[in-house]
């Protein structure tokens, strides 16, 4: 399956581009796309007793009067409801016409218990709130709690970036074409979109290809050819060594989670910084992971130059402040050529100490040959370094995530149900495999620890990060109630293991 999610306006593109190919015309595709929700309704409701079909005035709704006119033409008893007219001469007003059902205002709508709505009022080119006779189909369909299939978006769901403008449908199914819009993943779409069913219209992978998307939903085909697995010749710094500074010593769990990870994600080495007030109750604590005393720059320096870690994490349990920073920028201020370090995994902490020094986080990450910086801040955090963009109200959380890619020099994982990567080079993945098990405490560290063991293993930052915010959260969904973050380590290890095994996508 190809992981491209198209904008609304690349949709419109591609769409410009299949008629100007001369394969099929704008009736041609509208068509096709009524046709592949007919058939869905038709196998999925085979004893629907009516169906209500809701048609606005744009495309959408020329969708809809292809499927009333299918589903009549199958003897399915079929009400048609229309908001607005079609523009004389377009796609949508050649469908109405070529369908002769009887036709009442959408103003007037009533339905009865067991019928099945079909919701063509809007899809990709809704432009602002719903207002009048379409809201109020909302709140009679909502209230009866009718079963809704949506085409290609449930109206009032914005397809770039998933909000509810007004308010909108809930679909059971939503069918939607050539590929998904990001409005389906991120939330509230996500869960306004129920079950979705991606149907091929005649727009052909070359099209997609012409357009050259950069935004994809995070599966494993997004990344799985760099996934690594350990050469015959292996040895354990071979695979990669990470190194997790730690907290003091009453803050020390969230970086051994992150060590744990790493270590299960398949780094051969993972070590432990600790300052020294806290390598007792580090040491009382680790086994296979090593532990290794840091309190100052120099000791970071003289690691690096001895035991050659390529990745880090720093952040959980760490503590706010200089020591921090300082750190941060230590290991930033490496080289990434001739085996330096590879990366480095600033969490929590790590991130929030940040937030009235960004700038110099920023240059440290922008310097030619400086190692990766991933950041994966949660919603709170993200608010505390990227203020602005946060509060910009006009930007989707997948626009915000890019922006503060761009403007950090990081790969940026903005955190929650619908978790968002984004790289400075302008790609972005949209995750949608978690679940609310995971919302648990040191959750994120395990997640950090993740990437940073991936990223040890030579995975490219952009890559490491999508791998492991889908394994992670493929790893929560799977253990289900009860999980708690020491779980998640041992939790990834099947996960893996189908992924090494190519049975997974
Ligand atoms: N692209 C493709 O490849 C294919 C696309 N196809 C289909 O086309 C759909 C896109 O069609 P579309 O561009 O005509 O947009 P659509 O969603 O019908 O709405 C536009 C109309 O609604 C109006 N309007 C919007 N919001 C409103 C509001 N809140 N309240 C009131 N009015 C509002 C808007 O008015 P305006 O913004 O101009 O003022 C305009 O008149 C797409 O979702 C898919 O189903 C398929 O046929 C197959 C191939
Ligand atoms: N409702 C949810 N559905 C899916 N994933 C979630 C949900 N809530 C949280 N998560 C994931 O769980 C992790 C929580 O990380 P974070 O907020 O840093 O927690 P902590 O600081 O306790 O480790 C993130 O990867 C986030 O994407
Ligand atoms: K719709």
């Amino acid at each position: 399956m190809r992981n491209e999610l198209l904008s609304t306006a690349e949709m419109a593109e591609a769409d410009r581009l299949t008629i100007a190919a001369g394969s099929l015309d704008g009736y041609g595709l509208m068509q096709r796309a009524g046709e592949a929700v007919a058939a869905l309704v038709l196998a999925r409701h085979p004893g629907a007793k009516r169906v209500h079909i809701l048609c606005g005035p744009g495309n959408n709704g020329g969708d809809g009067y292809v499927v009333a006119r299918l589903l009549a033409e199958a003897g399915v008893d079929v009400a048609l409801w229309a908001s607005g007219e079609p523009r004389a001469g377009g796609d949508a007003a050649l469908a109405a016409a070529a369908c002769t059902l009887e036709r009442r205002p959408l103003s007037t709508l009533t339905a009865e218990a067991g019928s099945l709505v079909v919701d063509a009022i809007y899809g990709a080119g809704l432009s602002k709130p719903l207002t009048g006779d379409a809201k109020a189909a909302v709140d009679i369909v909502t209230g009866m709690n009718l079963p809704v299939v949506a085409i290609d978006l449930p109206s009032g769901i914005s397809g770039d970036s998933g909000e509810v403008l007004g308010s909108a449908f809930r679909a059971a199914l939503t069918v939607t074409f050539a590929r998904k819009k990001p409005g389906h993943l991120l939330l509230p779409g996500r869960e306004r979109c129920g079950e979705i069913v991606l149907a091929d219209i005649g727009i052909r992978d070359e099209i997609i290809d012409q357009i050259a998307p950069r935004t994809f939903e995070n599966r494993p085909g997004l990344w799985i050819a760099n996934l690594p697995a350990p050469a015959v010749d292996a040895h354990k710094y071979k695979r990669g060594h990470t190194s997790v500074f730690s907290g003091g010593p009453s803050a020390t769990g969230a970086a051994r989670l992150s060590a744990l990870a790493a270590a299960r994600s398949g780094a051969g080495a993972v070590t432990v910084l600790s300052p020294a007030n806290a390598m007792q109750v580090n040491a009382a604590h680790l086994t296979s992971i090593m532990l290794r005393k840091v309190d100052a720059i120099e000791d970071v320096d003289d690691l690096i130059g001895d035991r050659r870690p390529s990745t880090f994490v720093l952040g959980p349990g760490f503590g706010i402040g200089d020591k921090a920073r300082d750190f941060t920028l230590a290991v930033l201020a490496k080289d990434r050529q001739d085996g330096g370090v590879e990366g480095l995994v600033l969490d929590a902490d790590g991130i929030t100490s940040f937030r009235n020094a960004a700038s110099t986080l920023y240059e440290a990450a922008g310097r030619p040959d400086a190692p990766a910086l991933i950041m994966t801040p949660h919603e709170g955090e993200f608010g505390r370094l990227f203020a602005d963009i946060a509060g910009n109200k006009a930007l989707s959380k997948l626009a915000k995530a890019r922006e503060a890619a761009q403007r950090a020099n990081a790969v940026i994982v903005y955190k929650g149900a619908d978790s968002v990567i984004a790289s400075p080079d302008g790609r972005a993945a949209i995750n949608s495999n978690g679940a609310p098990w995971l919302a648990t405490a040191g959750s994120g560290d395990v997640l950090a620890g993740i990437i940073a063991g991936l990223l040890a293993q030579g995975m490219p930052a952009f890559e490491a990060t999508c791998a492991g915010v889908w394994i992670h959260a493929e790893a929560g969904s799977r253990f289900g109630p009860g999980l708690i973050a020491e779980d998640l380590p041992l939790a990834i290890v099947p996960v893996l293991r189908q992924l090494v095994e190519n049975t997974v996508r």
